[in-house]
């Protein structure tokens, strides 16, 4: 059986959290509640974690040397990336010459920082159904590439996320522009792409699948609404066809199962009919699964701490997270530049079976995701209304 210490003292389990944005900041809150000794880093001072963690570090998590002298230092039982953008090489070295346990293990982070590494285990190692792709360096592969793919497609910078620098080519005139955001708007600056052919699906979800030290369990898929590239509500459960649910199950479990170790991966999926194609998958929690902070009472965070620290989920004979009832969540964009003053927050939390979550983000240069709203209701279609509403309703000014 595990054990656990006391923070700050000799005995502490001490958890680094290598990204500390909204996601790892409910990873911590989950942690702390377990008296786990909560470490958190990024780019930037005062990220949400951080206000939540024992202490925080700044540094550039893509510089080896940075993150190879603060992993030294910290010395962690478990090192937990909660986004893309880390020197993925740093943890496998770590992880081969000295032990250090990455979450869910180190060659996992690596595949997934990146998107090359792991279409090709899902795609070539594993022939799960992908859309057509191509990776491509130069402007002239590029062109090359959406020749012999064909338009609509999809192109993103290979390390981003939330839909940074990613565009959907429709027309010839949209190529060049494409191109241009792609070098300029990913996390870890200009070079390799992936572009995607358009996969014309009727709907799309996120299997959040959990793998910890009794084996493999799901929570209700969770349905979501992307807008360039960014996620702005989801829902749950999903209503899915039993083929097409079970089909999600063995792709989930395949890449999950390749990947190894235990935490949760939030697994994307495209469904058309019965037929599901593999899109990615996070390693850790995923956005769209903030709606399970109101539809379960193990929330995918809850669920993350608990399986990173060897301990049960309380699952259902046939692996399933048990759901409290349909339920939605909406992001909160603030656009502009200054720091967030949110307003109108009772009109947003009138409704029973609703909550809300102010991240805490230190300040907005641009559009950033600043908080969520979260509803539960008698149907998936009254908790988004409930959760949409409530979104409308808040006010954000910068200053
Ligand atoms: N090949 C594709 N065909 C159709 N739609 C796509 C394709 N690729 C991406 N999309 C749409 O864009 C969304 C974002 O894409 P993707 O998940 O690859 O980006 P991301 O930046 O990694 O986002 P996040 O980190 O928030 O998951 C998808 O959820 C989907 O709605
Ligand atoms: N789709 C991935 C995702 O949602 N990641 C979440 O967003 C944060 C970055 O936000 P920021 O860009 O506002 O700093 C990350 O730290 C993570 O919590
Ligand atoms: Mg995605």
């Amino acid at each position: 059986m595990p054990t656990l210490g006391t923070p700050l003292s000799a005995s502490a389990t001490r958890v680094l959290l290598l990204g500390a944005g909204e996601l790892g900041k409910e990873v911590a809150i989950e942690l702390q509640r377990l008296g786990v000794e909560v470490i958190a880093a990024d780019r930037y001072a005062d990220a949400p974690a951080m206000q939540v963690a024992h202490r925080a570090h700044v540094l550039d998590m893509l510089d080896p040397a940075a993150l190879e002298a603060l992993i030294r230092a910290e010395a962690p039982h478990l090192v937990v990336p909660e986004i893309e953008a880390i020197h993925t090489e740093t943890l496998v070295a770590l992880e081969r010459d000295h032990g250090q346990r990455v979450v869910p293990t180190a060659r996992a982070a690596r595949l997934t920082m990146d998107r090359e590494g792991i279409r090709r285990l899902a795609a070539e190692t594993l022939g799960l159904p992908t859309s057509p792709y191509r990776f491509v360096d130069t402007e002239a592969e590029y062109r090359a590439a959406i020749a012999a793919i064909g338009l609509p497609c999809v192109v993103k910078p290979v390390m981003s996320s939330s839909g940074k620098g990613q565009s959907t080519v429709r027309s010839d005139d949209a190529v060049g522009p494409a191109w241009e955001y792609a070098q300029t708007g990913g996390r870890a600056g200009a070079g390799r792409c992936i572009v995607e052919g358009f996969v014309d699906f009727d709907y799309e979800i996120t299997l959040l699948t959990v793998r910890h030290a009794g084996g493999t369990a799901f929570c209700a898929p969770v349905g979501h609404l992307q807008r360039d590239g960014d996620y702005r509500e989801s829902w749950q459960p999903q209503p899915m066809s039993p083929r097409a649910l079970e089909h999600a199950k063995q792709v989930a479990t395949a890449i999950t199962d390749a990947l190894g170790g235990w935490g949760v991966f939030g697994v994307e999926l495209f469904i058309k009919g019965d037929e599901v194609w593999f899109s990615e998958v996070s390693p850790r929690p995923h956005d769209t699964g903030l709606v399970t902070l109101v539809s379960q009472d193990l929330s995918e965070f809850a669920l993350h701490a608990r399986a990173i620290l060897g301990l049960p989920l309380g699952e259902d004979a046939e692996g399933w997270i048990p759901l409290r009832g349909p339920s939605a969540s909406s992001a909160l964009l603030a656009q502009g530049s200054g720091v967030p003053v949110f307003g109108n927050l009772a009109a947003a939390l009138r409704a029973p079976d609703t909550a809300l979550r102010l991240f805490g983000k230190p300040g907005v240069e641009g559009q950033r995701r600043v908080g969520v709203t979260l509803a539960r209701a008698e149907s998936v279609e009254a908790a988004r209304a409930v959760s949409r509403d409530a979104t409308a309703a808040i006010t954000i000014e910068l200053r």
